[in-house]
């Protein structure tokens, strides 16, 4: 099975490095020219991925009509241009294994439900969890969640890409499995915050099992089961992004902590931190559901420049007390 990476932010290339560093000839198709002129000239990522040395046999190109031949698709663009991307896409019912971590702005559909309307005769799997590019990029252990309804297509998926320090673990959990990733990176963008305003670890850990129960209501409402919450592509990468400054969405809420704008913040960034398009939408979407996200909340406030750290701390803090399974 010829895979082709879309997408070479770090992400997309620590994957294609993944599959080209066994000797496998590997296509990654790159926005930018000099992305494009990186990988090929100097077998690196310069601008997403600096410092990690590529396999030769991975080829990239700026052109996605290179990529008819393969048999299926890694895409790796962030949430937002996953409907652009697919569009572009060249003809072909090639399964698409879908890599990106948020929910659309505008439709607050989930990437699986993007990819199912704008490509109905394509098969489709998930691929999330707790898995920084830059460590699997060095060949690190790390494992994933692999999320196909097809098991038979999920079993292909893993024989295909998995590698000795590259496990993925099949579930038949699509939702499930996006939810985790989506929810987790607003999740760390409010931990962040903790770390910013120095609150400390009793807090940052408050916030992880608090974030998750939340993570939970909301996951439950869309249809995903708790075990896969609690499993890698969930728990697995709430703990991970919530714990590091290597997590983009837990350096913003640092950012944030620390009293700076998000405007100022976001501004003029190649790199992308999903959880700043995800907030507002997961929150109207948990309105819609009836699903109480005080966390989420209150990091959209911040995003949005309406309260300031200590406001919404002290909102968080002055909320009723009641059980924990509530
Ligand atoms: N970096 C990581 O460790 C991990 C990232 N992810 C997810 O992978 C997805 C991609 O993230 P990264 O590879 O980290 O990105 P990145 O932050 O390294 O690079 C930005 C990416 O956005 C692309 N981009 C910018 N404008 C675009 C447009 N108009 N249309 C299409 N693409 C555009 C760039 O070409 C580049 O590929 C995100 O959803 C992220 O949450 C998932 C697991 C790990
Ligand atoms: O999703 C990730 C690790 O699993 C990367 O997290 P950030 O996008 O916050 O850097």
């Amino acid at each position: 099975m010829k895979i082709g990476i879309v997408g070479a932010g770090a992400w997309g290339t620590a994957l294609a490095q993944t599959i080209a560093a066994e000797g496998a000839q590997t296509l990654i198709w790159a926005r930018e020219a000099d992305v494009v002129d990186s990988i090929t000239t100097s077998h690196e990522n310069r601008l997403f991925l600096p410092g990690i040395p590529l396999s030769p046999t991975l080829r990239a190109t700026q052109n996605l009509a290179e990529l008819t031949h393969c048999h299926a698709f890694l895409v790796v663009t962030p949430a937002q241009h996953l409907r652009a991307v697919l569009s572009a896409l060249p003809a072909g019912g090639q399964p698409l294994v879908l890599c990106a971590k948020g929910i659309e702005e505008g439709t607050g559909l989930l990437m699986h439900e993007v990819a199912r309307a704008v490509r109905p005769g394509s098969p489709v799997a998930v691929l999330s969890g707790p898995t920084f590019a830059h460590e699997v990029a060095r060949g690190l252990p790390t494992a994933i969640t692999l999320a196909a309804e097809d098991r038979d297509l999920g079993e292909r998926l893993i024989a295909r890409i998995a590698r000795p320090h590259f496990r993925p673990y099949y579930t038949d959990d699509v939702a499930g499995a996006e939810v985790g990733g989506a929810v987790k990176n607003v999740l760390a963008i409010a931990c962040g915050v903790v770390e910013g305003r120095g609150l400390g670890q009793n807090a940052r850990a408050a916030l992880i099992s608090r974030g998750f129960a939340e993570m939970t209501r909301f996951g439950l409402a869309k249809g995903a089961r708790a075990e896969t919450l609690a499993g890698l592509s969930g728990l697995g990468d709430l703990v991970l992004t919530c714990s590091s400054t290597a997590s983009r969405n837990f350096s913003l809420g640092k950012g944030l902590g620390e009293g700076r704008s998000a405007a100022d913040l976001l501004a003029d960034r190649r790199t992308v931190a999903e959880g700043a398009f995800t907030a507002p939408v997961l929150k109207a979407a948990a309105a819609r559901l009836g699903v109480d996200m005080p966390i989420v909340s209150a990091v959209c406030a911040l995003l949005a420049g309406e309260a300031s750290v200590d406001t919404v701390v002290g909102d968080l803090l002055s909320r009723p007390l009641r059980s924990e399974g509530d």
